[in-house]
């Protein structure tokens, strides 16, 4: 009540006929400056966080590497990880290998992934259920699926030939600033592993345009979230792409 006794009179004072062209003026010039204000703000958040994480490639699309590793320091002591001992390693890593699948294998695997996509529809044909469906979040492989302990992806099309966007990006975070973005570019028979933890949080770049193809492939030394090995029989052992898909 206070309040609005107080600014009665400040509102006659300032001015008889031309008191609403005030206050729209006054208006007008507050939300400018509101405006001017979050831009800047916007304008030093960008500044920092660009600041903040720089970006370095692994591995270039171009490049043909064989097995370069890059150890980094395991997020969790090995007696602490749980899961099975016989995998507690002492060294986190991540590895990266061109040539190690042969070309008609990849050829072939990316042949079979299209008609089945061209079946049951690809990454457009259903929606996301969860975030994990969402590639392009950061997330720890381990945390997310709960049984992996080493992750591999065999790409299966390559960044700039077949899409844009997509690239695979680890993300190092440094407790005293600096974070710094590693990118692995992802190529058609490129096999890239890491170790699970907490050491290698990850994510893929949104794909901008074409398709992009990744294998995943996991392993685990928990016996109770293995798969048997697969044995090669007819079915498995065929080149062709089964008539009824
Ligand atoms: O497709 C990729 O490059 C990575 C996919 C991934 O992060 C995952 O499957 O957990
Ligand atoms: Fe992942």
């Amino acid at each position: 009540m206070a309040a609005q006794q107080r600014r009665r009179p400040g509102r006659g004072a300032r001015g008889g006929k031309g008191s609403a062209g005030g206050n729209s003026d006054m208006r007008n010039k507050g939300l400018l400056l509101t405006a001017f204000a979050g831009g800047f703000i916007a304008f030093v958040i960008f500044i920092i966080d660009s600041m903040q994480h720089g970006e370095t490639t692994l591995a270039l699309e171009f490049e043909n590497i064989t097995a370069a590793s890059w150890p980094v320091p395991c997020a969790l002591p090995a007696a602490t990880r749980g899961g099975n001992p016989l995998c507690q390693t002492s060294s986190c890593a991540r590895m990266v290998w061109d040539g190690l699948v042969p070309m008609e294998d990849v050829d072939q695997l990316r042949s079979t992934a299209d008609t089945i996509m061209n079946k049951y529809g690809g990454a457009d044909g259903g929606t996301a259920q969860t975030q994990h469906d969402e590639y392009w979040h950061t997330h720890i492989d381990k945390v997310t699926y709960g049984s992996f302990d080493y992750t591999c992806l065999l790409y299966l099309s390559t960044y700039r030939q077949n899409f844009t966007g997509g690239r695979f990006v680890f993300e190092d975070k440094s407790y005293r600033g600096g974070d710094m973005h590693r990118v692995v570019e992802p190529k058609a028979g490129r096999v890239s592993c890491f170790t699970s933890g907490a050491e290698n949080p990850h994510h893929v770049e949104q794909v901008a345009s074409g398709t992009r193809y990744a294998l995943t492939i996991a392993f685990t030394c928990d016996p109770d979230m293995a798969i048997p090995q697969p044995r090669a029989t007819e079915a498995t052992t065929s080149s062709a792409v089964p008539s009824n898909l």
